[in-house]
């Protein structure tokens, strides 16, 4: 008996967000590495066409023309790309006036379907519903008018080949007399049976509208359906209808952003969604920086009956990576017969909206086609690819492979870093480096970037090579072979010590730079100090000087001492980021370059509004802004180990501290935990409570009062909850103007796209703490009663 076995393609994608032409240069890419490995299906990420980040350009129609005005160039492509393999693009389009986010499927140089997407992503740092709308004709199927552009680009191509299959019959009469020269001959034999497809050959009439709705296609061999993204997340999610409708392929192109611990989930979910139902699902993602504050992080993969068999790189630097799975879909139907309960649901289902095509994904003509051009490819590229083109076996189950958190906070800042320097025209970082625990992870993640590129180097990337060269001014005859090397030329870090810096952190910064490689400048900056406080005292006290608490100054005097030291470290490390490229002499695209300055506050600091607002942590961007204190602890520790920096373990084993007051005996006297009056474990979890449970201080309250009984008295959870909410309200202007980050917590405080909310409180809280008191009061005494009931009995 012959298996239905296709081979079926996903992928992960480096788009962004508006660059038409570079996007469009990938989606190809990424449909010739599918047709080389015999692909019949290949499904890309969710708008990969302008890129998922467009946000307000989606209002825009030139975004919708130009998405279309790629779709016609792929369509009309020299290289016949849609010959033979069904494409599925993610593009915005409008219908009947109203903007969707859709799926276009493409064969044969013809649109076959275009599919809305039925539920919109609207949470967290997610506005669809800004822009689109979400398609409420379920089951239902319109005819769309394709734009002039696409009906034009159809027409070309199907000009070129019948002028190429004119010319090919004459040359075939001239060489074989007239006996020969079939029409058809070795074209794969499809006929049009279905809307838009498979009728190529016969010269058919352009087709000036297409089927748009939420369509199930009928192949001559297998029913495919889309769902996108959010779709997966939803409690009725589409693919449960579909696989009960009987649909063997399901595919989901996404645009789903990296977020700590998250891959888990989105696992969880593929492999439920083909556990409970059986199928084939396909999953693809956008991955990189697409512009913003989100790192998208691939892992495209195929799941067949609850079973991972593909899975494509969480992390990388590669722009276009293709995961390929041979699936069979006999399998998909047996296991659905099997489970009793399934077939009755299923036998009750109504039949979805089909658009019939003429086409097969599994070992017909179309297959044959793309086996022959996998063969063809596998020739030209040596023996390792053609043992890829060999006969076709279901691909197995593997084991899914997810990073542990460490290697999360290493390499998904990396690669944004990487995406980030190479597109914005800089010729490296500066980081104002305090040899604390957020600088020095900052720079130990650049560290990864160069470790990461080089790697990419040496397995042959040509667009990292490219990219490398032009970026660190490599001559052309030369290449980066030493993460270290590269970061002498990437990275500049400059310690700025004033009379309160100590000898430890100064030593650890420099020590960090000579292990990562990066170039290195200690500065005092007391003299800076000096003159500006001088000034002040010259100009508005007539020589009276602010001193510090230490010295017997007051709280204002002794925070304005703090503030302009770290103020003064952001203007000068400006400077240098505009300057050190020219002092140091290094050539970049005719001219000396510039730095990006990177920033490394951390979440649990943004939250307290535990900073001086514009001092370093104004930055340009920071790839730390959305991680724990306690997360970047850990990461310390492992990249001490596993990225080669052992410095780092001393780093984090030193107590944090701002050194901006003076030494006491040589010794530091501010530390932070004391300063900020709560520990970064309890900021941590308020930050938790706050943002992901949706606590305001009244529910904060009870929750930690529920966690912490009998190990604090109520009175005391109540202060440091009120104190929390105090220190928040008061700092959270602050969150106004942080250094846009890499988006990596669900408890970030970004006022900017995340967390929402004013900047101007009643910091007393009066109404919320009354409460949050009573309830104190409330609970000691119903402790009091337990414990007097306790003693009564005993
Ligand atoms: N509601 C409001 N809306 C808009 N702006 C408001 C505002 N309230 C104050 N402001 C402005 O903000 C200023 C106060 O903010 P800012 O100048 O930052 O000063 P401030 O928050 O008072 O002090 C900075 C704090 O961060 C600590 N620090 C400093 C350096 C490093 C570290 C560390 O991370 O280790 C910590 C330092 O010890 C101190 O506790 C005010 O002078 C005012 O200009
Ligand atoms: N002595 C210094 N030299 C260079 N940069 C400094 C110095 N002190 C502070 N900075 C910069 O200012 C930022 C904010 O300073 P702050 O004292 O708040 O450090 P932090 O957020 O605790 O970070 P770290 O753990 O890196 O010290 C630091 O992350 C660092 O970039
Ligand atoms: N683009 C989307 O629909 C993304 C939404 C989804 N919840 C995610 O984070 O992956």
């Amino acid at each position: 008996m012959v298996r239905r076995l296709a081979t079926l393609a996903t992928c992960n994608l480096n788009q962004w967000s508006m660059d038409f032409e570079g996007n469009l240069g990938r989606i190809k890419e990424s449909i010739r590495q599918a047709r080389a490995r015999g692909a019949t299906y290949r499904v890309g990420p969710e708008l990969e066409v302008p890129g998922y980040g467009c946000e307000d350009h989606f209002l825009e129609l030139d975004t919708v023309t130009h998405s279309w005005e790629a779709v016609a160039d792929l369509l009309s492509d020299p290289e016949d790309l849609t010959r033979g393999l069904l494409v599925d693009v993610g593009m915005p389009v409008i219908h009947r006036g109203v903007m969707y986010n859709c799926r276009v499927f493409l064969l044969d140089g013809r649109v076959l379907l275009i599919r809305p997407k039925l539920h919109l992503a609207n949470d967290g740092n997610y506005r669809e519903t800004r822009y689109f709308a979400t398609w409420k004709h379920r089951g239902r199927v319109e005819p769309h008018r394709l734009p002039d552009v696409v009906a034009r680009a159809v027409a070309a191509r199907e000009a070129r080949r019948e002028a190429a299959a004119a010319a090919e019959e004459e040359e075939d009469a001239v060489a074989e007399g007239e006996e020969g020269g079939g029409k058809g001959k070795g074209k794969g034999g499809r006929r049009g049976g279905g809307v838009g497809g498979g009728g190529d050959e016969q010269g058919d009439v352009v087709p000036a509208e297409v089927p748009f709705g939420d369509a199930v296609l009928k192949l001559r061999d297998a029913l495919l359906a889309a769902e996108t993204c959010e779709e997966l997340f939803t409690p009725q999610a589409p693919h449960i209808d579909l696989a009960l409708a009987g649909v063997e392929v399901i595919s989901n192109g996404s645009g789903s952003h990296h977020q700590l611990r998250k891959l888990d989930q989105r696992l969880d979910l593929i492999k439920g969604a083909t556990a409970k139902a059986g199928g084939v699902y396909l999953y693809a993602n956008q991955r990189g920086c697409d512009g913003g504050r989100l790192y998208f992080d691939g892992c495209a993969c195929v799941a067949v009956n609850g079973a991972l068999v593909a899975q494509g790189g969480q992390f990388g630097l590669a722009e276009v990576e293709v995961v390929t799975a041979t699936v069979d879909l006999d399998e998909v139907v047996s296991y659905r017969c099997s489970i009793s309960s399934l077939r009755e649901q299923a036998s009750a289902m109504v039949s979805p909206a089909l658009v019939e095509l003429d086409f097969r994904l599994c070992g017909g003509a179309a297959a044959a086609a793309a086996a022959a051009a996998a063969a063809a490819a596998a020739a030209a590229d040596g023996p390792a690819a053609a043992a890829a083109a060999r006969p076709l076996y279901p691909s197995r189950p593997i084991t899914p492979k997810v990073l542990l958190p460490e290697e999360e906070i290493a390499y998904g800042p990396a690669c944004w870093l990487w995406d980030y320097l190479r597109r914005c025209g800089a010729s490296g970082f500066l980081i104002p480096l305090s040899g604390g625990a957020d600088s020095s992870s900052v720079a130990a993640i650049v560290g990864a970037m160069c470790q990461l590129v080089v790697a990419a180097v040496a397995a042959g990337d040509p667009r990292v090579i490219s990219d490398v060269r032009r970026v660190a001014g490599y001559a052309p005859d030369q290449l980066p072979s030493d993460a270290r090397e590269l970061a002498g030329r990437l990275l500049s870090c400059v310690y700025m010590g004033t009379v309160n810096s100590s000898r430890e952190t100064r030593e650890r910064a420099r020590l960090l730079c000579e292990q990562v490689g990066a170039y290195h400048l200690s500065l005092s900056i007391d003299s800076v100090v000096e003159a500006v406080v001088g000034l002040f005292a010259a100009a508005v006290t007539g020589g009276r000087r602010p001193a510090f608490k230490a010295h017997g100054g007051s709280t204002a005097e002794n925070l304005a001492l703090q503030n302009i030291q770290a103020r003064l470290r952001m203007v000068l490390a400006f400077l240098l980021a505009q300057l050190l490229p020219w002092a140091r002499g290094v050539p970049h695209r005719g001219g000396s370059g510039w730095l990006l300055v990177l920033g490394s506050a951390n979440v649990d600091e943004c939250l307290r509004g535990y900073l001086t607002k514009y001092d370093c942590s104004s930055a340009d961007i920071n790839p730390i802004g959305s991680i724990s204190k306690t997360d970047l602890r850990s990461f310390l520790q492992w990249a001490a180990t596993n990225l080669g920096y052992p410095v780092l373990a001393e780093v984090e084993a030193a107590p944090p501290t701002a050194e901006l007051e003076p030494l006491i005996e040589g010794q530091q006297p501010q530390l932070d935990e004391i300063d900020m009056g709560m520990t970064y474990a309890e900021l941590s979890l308020y930050g938790r409570l706050r943002k992901v449970a949706r606590a305001g201080p009244v529910a904060m309250y009870n929750a930690c009062a529920a966690m912490w009984r009998g190990r604090l008295a109520p009175a005391a959870i109540a202060t440091k909850v009120k104190d929390f909410f105090r220190f928040y309200s008061i700092n959270r202007h602050k969150a106004t103007v942080l250094t846009p980050s890499y988006h990596m917590e669900s408890y970030s405080p970004d006022d900017n796209r995340y967390d929402h909310r004013q900047f101007l409180y009643n910091v007393r809280w009066p109404w919320q703490f009354k409460r949050i008191d009573e309830l104190a009061a409330r609970d000691a005494a119903a402790a009091e009663a337990v414990a007097a009931e306790a003693k009564a009995a005993t």
